[in-house]
């Protein structure tokens, strides 16, 4: 696993839009035709907003295309409406999909209101498998370690599937509804196994509220309590992060991935 340290968040996204336009440029490089799409596995968040922007620019100056990118997000909550402002629907498309070339079946975000949430699940599963499986998926972090919405305790081999939200996650993500009392207490996620399936694994993590989890995630052992350590076991995977988000790590640690990151 590689760490990056960036100054701000601002950096930290520019780098990462920097990896996937690279790694979208070099896939279509070498693509023949009738090869599958680049899949790309993506989160909501405020952590990830400084990417969408960069990479909309990019798509505008013609650096990067969608055209022939598939999609998967990696959650939704339960019970909202797709143009509901909060959901996370509404927020892809808003900050993201409506900006770029991305074709409208390309994109696959889990359906929160289906009448079956277990075959929703089951479907996505197969969709991204029928694809050949996700390429890269780019993650954030709660506050609490855990990634997509596998709270603390989740299975580190879960695959997608309905969990009940914590009431830290419910606290923490009200900031984004008008009162507590609006944020729904379930939702569906891909699972850690869905993530660690993918080839590669990029999380943004920015942040002074990150850095306990950076520290859980990155200097003690695999924990199910921190769902994202479990990118400890990934055979390619990268955790982007701010100055901030360092807070709690050794200086030890610090330096060396300071010191590496100049030599890749
Ligand atoms: N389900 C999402 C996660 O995918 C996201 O990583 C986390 C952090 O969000 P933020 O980037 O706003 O801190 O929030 C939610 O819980």
């Amino acid at each position: 696993m590689r760490l990056i340290i960036k100054n701000d968040s601002s950096e930290a996204g520019e780098y990462i839009s920097q990896v996937i336009k690279k790694r979208i440029n070099d896939y279509f490089k070498n693509r023949k035709d009738g090869d599958r799409p680049f899949v790309i596995g993506l989160p909501t968040g405020s952590s990830p907003l400084p990417i969408y922007k960069r990479l909309i620019e990019m798509n505008k100056n013609k650096e990067i295309s969608f055209q022939d990118v598939v999609t998967f997000n990696m959650d939704e909550y339960v019970g909202l409406e797709f143009n509901h402002e909060f959901s996370y629907h509404y927020f892809m498309w808003e900050n993201f999909f409506n900006h770029i070339d991305i074709k409208k079946e390309n994109v696959n975000i889990l359906n929160g209101n289906s009448n079956s949430h277990e075959k929703e699940c089951e479907l996505y599963e197969e969709k991204i498998k029928s694809y050949g499986g996700i390429d890269l998926f780019l993650g954030g972090m709660g506050v609490d370690g855990h990634i997509a919405f596998n709270e603390p305790g989740s299975s580190l081999s879960s695959r997608t599937r309905i969990k009940t939200l914590t009431r830290d996650t419910i606290i923490v993500n009200s900031r984004f509804f008008k009162n507590i009392n609006q944020v729904p207490t379930q939702a569906l996620t891909v699972g850690v196994g869905t993530i660690m399936d993918a080839r590669e694994i990029i999380l943004i993590v920015t942040g002074h509220s990150k850095a306990m989890a950076l520290y859980k995630t990155i200097e003690e052992g695999v924990n199910h309590m921190w769902t994202a350590s479990a990118i400890q076991m990934h055979k390619k995977s990268m955790i982007v992060c701010d100055e901030d988000a360092t807070a709690e790590l050794k200086v030890k640690t610090y330096k060396y991935f300071k010191e590496i990151e100049s030599n890749y």
